[in-house]
């Protein structure tokens, strides 16, 4: 048996390989879509399966598949990757000063088995003046985030505070993973 991560997130593999996890990494093919009617914790349920499934499908049986879909969501308006510069200005003109939520959606899935769960942080971003985000764009840090920040890069010194798990801001939250992990007969601890 071994574990293997879906994803193509840097962050994810690097908050996993952080905890002691052995793990192998297969990309999904699959295409998110957070323009989908449903609550955002279902959506973001629904994306991390998606994914976990599509690479279950292509691996033996007997190993222990890991997916995780992050979207951040502000006022019940759900904001995933930003397309390009001008997206990215939008979503971070809207997030200045306010406070939103990062939630992140996990599934593993062992064979016929798949467990789910989710983690909900709540960020609070400073206000930002509009040169400042222009300076942000600039430097490329929003492009392929949710919510065009990285709590985790320079995107520090727009976050003023969280309250939640820090790791599912980043991508993947840990304590919630490890939890899943733990019915699929994996011990992180
Ligand atoms: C809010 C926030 C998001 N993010 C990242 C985490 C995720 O990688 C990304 C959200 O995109 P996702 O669609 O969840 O994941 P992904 O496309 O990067 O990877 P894959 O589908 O292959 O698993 O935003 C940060 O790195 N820092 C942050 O502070």
């Amino acid at each position: 048996m071994g574990i293997i991560l879906a994803s193509a997130s840097p962050r994810r593999q690097e908050l996993l390989r952080q905890v002691g996890c052995q793990f192998e990494i297969v990309v999904s093919d699959v295409i998110e879509d957070n323009g989908q009617h449903v609550p955002p914790a279902e959506l973001a349920v629904t994306q991390a399966k998606a994914k976990a499934l599509d690479v279950a499908a292509r691996v033996s049986s007997d190993q222990v598949v890991i997916g995780a879909d992050t979207i951040v969501v502000l006022e019940g308006q759900v904001y995933g990757k930003p397309a390009d510069a001008d997206d990215a200005r939008r979503m971070l003109t809207d997030l200045s000063g306010k406070e939103h939520h990062v939630i992140t959606g996990v599934a593993v899935v062992k064979g016929q088995n798949i467990w789910t769960d989710f983690a909900v942080t709540s960020v609070r971003i400073r206000n930002l003046s509009a040169v400042e985000i222009e300076r942000y764009i600039a430097t490329g840090e929003p492009m392929d985030k949710a919510g065009a920040y990285a709590i985790q890069g320079k995107g520090a010194l727009l976050v003023e505070g969280i309250s939640g798990c820090y790791a599912n801001v980043v991508g993947l939250p840990l304590v919630t993973l490890a939890g899943l992990l733990k019915k699929a007969g994996v011990e992180l601890l």
